[in-house]
């Protein structure tokens, strides 16, 4: 068996960019293993009603800020379609169970309300934070239709207006969708152009290997080994784990010797949201089109239940295709359910607000992101108040096992430019230690051969309480 310099696990963005980089730092030899049979993870196109729909990522977010958007960048290189979204008039097309849309003034009143409440929230939780105490619920939540659907938008839904998220501040507070033929996801398969083997569009480099699913992660003082579902197994001197944070707190992959305690702790500590976009495509166009209708919502008693609507006419005129947003609880209901259950729930709301004579849906997507066991989830959620020493145990290796994704960016975990800057950042980390490692490899030796005669095979392994981290 051929020893390879690293192995990445897993073929997301993260992955990808940190195979890169490493690739363009004269790291070569690396060999990423992909559990699925392509490229990009949580960047995921398909074919939806004659158009390209986005099952995962579907915006560039921070864009038109003092800094500039990696991902942007490259999508401006690589030509990529997108469309501005405007979120402002959303909270005026706030529609109830009688069809009637709230009044502007009324709207606007509640939306102000459950910011300011927010707020509060978040200035109580940061206090008894810093008291050691736990704070105690807000008096004014949400309670009616209208302020059940607001608070939703503002926690669930990317619309951040509450506290300062970096993406917003460092990249600007712009958004766009992206609508391209060729998917989000090509933006991978250009960075992969640029250090692996292609031809016609498709990777033919043997240094990305496809369907195979990582079980077992064992580590020893001289390297990795790595095996796999299908009886695989290949040796390194380094592995980059890129996979997601759900599947971290799942039992997909085991460690030898297993994660520490502080590892395993941070790992489990952080929440897991779950976000659905279901796509609906109607023979015609039944719905408000005009500006400033792109987004609407509907408010029922029930907080999230097919709350937050978009129309793809902007993004592909006459596509006549509604997407719909879930999160967490809903979302899991759904995916629990059948497509035809869920159908009936969406057409059901749709008459609600447009009346009896809306068309049946020809056609429903409904993607399970929970129930993927290589995924688990959608994006990770840290605590409102933030922990960095979580954080730094979440990212920091342990032994020769090094972690990225969007769940190890300090600044943007849960964005596709989080996970893009996570894959270079721990690559340049791991280039740092293989470089250190050189420098010490003479005096390895020497002490080495020392001991060596003294031990018995099995004490070359490490124990988890001798694992070197990072962790300062
Ligand atoms: C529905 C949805 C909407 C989103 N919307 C946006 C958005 O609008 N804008 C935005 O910026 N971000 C959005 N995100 C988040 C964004 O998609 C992610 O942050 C980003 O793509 C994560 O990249 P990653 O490389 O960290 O992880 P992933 O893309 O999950 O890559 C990890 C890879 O590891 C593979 N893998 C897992 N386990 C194994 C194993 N055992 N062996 C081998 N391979 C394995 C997986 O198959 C996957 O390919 C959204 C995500 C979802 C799901």
């Amino acid at each position: 068996m051929s020893t390879t310099s690293v192995i990445v696990i897993g073929a997301g963005i993260s992955g990808i960019s940190a195979a890169k980089e490493l690739a363009e730092n004269g790291v070569e030899d690396v060999l990423i293993l992909e559990a699925t049979d392509r490229i990009g993870g949580r960047i995921h196109k398909q074919n939806f009603g004659d158009v390209s729909v986005e099952l995962g990522a579907g915006w560039i977010a921070g864009v038109g800020g003092k800094e500039s958007n990696p991902v942007w960048e490259l999508a401006s290189r690589f030509n990529l379609r997108t469309c501005f979204s405007d979120y402002t008039n959303a909270r005026y097309n706030i529609y109830d169970r009688s069809g009637q849309i709230f009044p502007t003034g009324f709207a606007s009143d509640s939306y102000k309300k459950a910011v300011d409440s927010a707020i509060l929230k978040l200035k109580s939780l940061e206090e008894a934070d810093c008291a050691g105490q736990v704070a105690e619920e807000a008096p004014s939540s949400p309670k009616t239709p209208i302020e059940l659907a607001i608070d939703f938008i503002l926690h669930d839904f990317e619309m951040a207006e509450v506290e300062p998220i970096s993406t917003y501040v460092d990249f600007g507070e712009r958004e766009f969708l992206v609508a391209d033929e060729r998917g989000y996801e090509c933006l991978l398969y250009k960075m992969a152009e640029e250090f692996l083997f292609t031809s016609n569009g498709e990777i033919l480099d043997n240094r990305l290997k496809l369907n195979k699913v990582v079980r077992e992660i064992q580590q020893s003082r001289n390297g990795v080994l790595v095996k796999t579902e299908d009886g695989s197994e290949y040796e390194a001197n380094y592995v980059i784990v890129s996979a997601s944070i759900g599947v971290l707190q799942s039992n997909l992959l085991s460690f030898q010797p297993p994660l520490p305690r502080w590892k395993t702790e941070a790992i489990q500590k952080c929440d897991v949201m779950v976000y659905t976009k279901i796509f609906l495509k109607f023979p015609n166009c039944f719905w408000t089109c005009g500006p400033g209708q792109e987004f609407f919502i509907y408010a029922h008693e029930q907080r999230g239940y097919f709350t937050f609507w978009q129309h793809m006419e902007n993004a592909y005129p006459g596509s006549n295709i509604l997407v719909v947003t879930l999160t967490n609880e809903q979302s899991k209901r759904v995916e629990a359910q059948s497509d035809e259950e869920t159908l009936k729930e969406a057409m059901s709301v749709l008459r609600d607000m447009f009346g009896p004579t809306v068309p049946n849906a020809t056609d429903i997507l409904v993607p399970r992101w929970w129930n993927n066991r290589f995924q688990r989830g959608s994006y990770s959620n840290y605590p409102m108040i933030s922990d960095n020493q979580l954080l730094q145990n979440i990212k920091a290796p342990v032994g020769r096992v090094f972690f990225t994704g969007e769940h190890t960016s300090e600044k943007f975990s849960g964005y596709v430019h989080g996970g893009y800057l996570a894959g270079m950042d721990t690559s340049k980390s791991l280039l740092e230690e293989m470089k250190q490692s050189l420098l010490l490899q003479p005096l390895l030796d020497f002490t080495e051969s020392l001991t060596l005669k003294h031990q018995t095979p099995n004490s070359q392994i490490y124990t988890s309480d001798n694992f070197i981290s990072g962790r300062s």
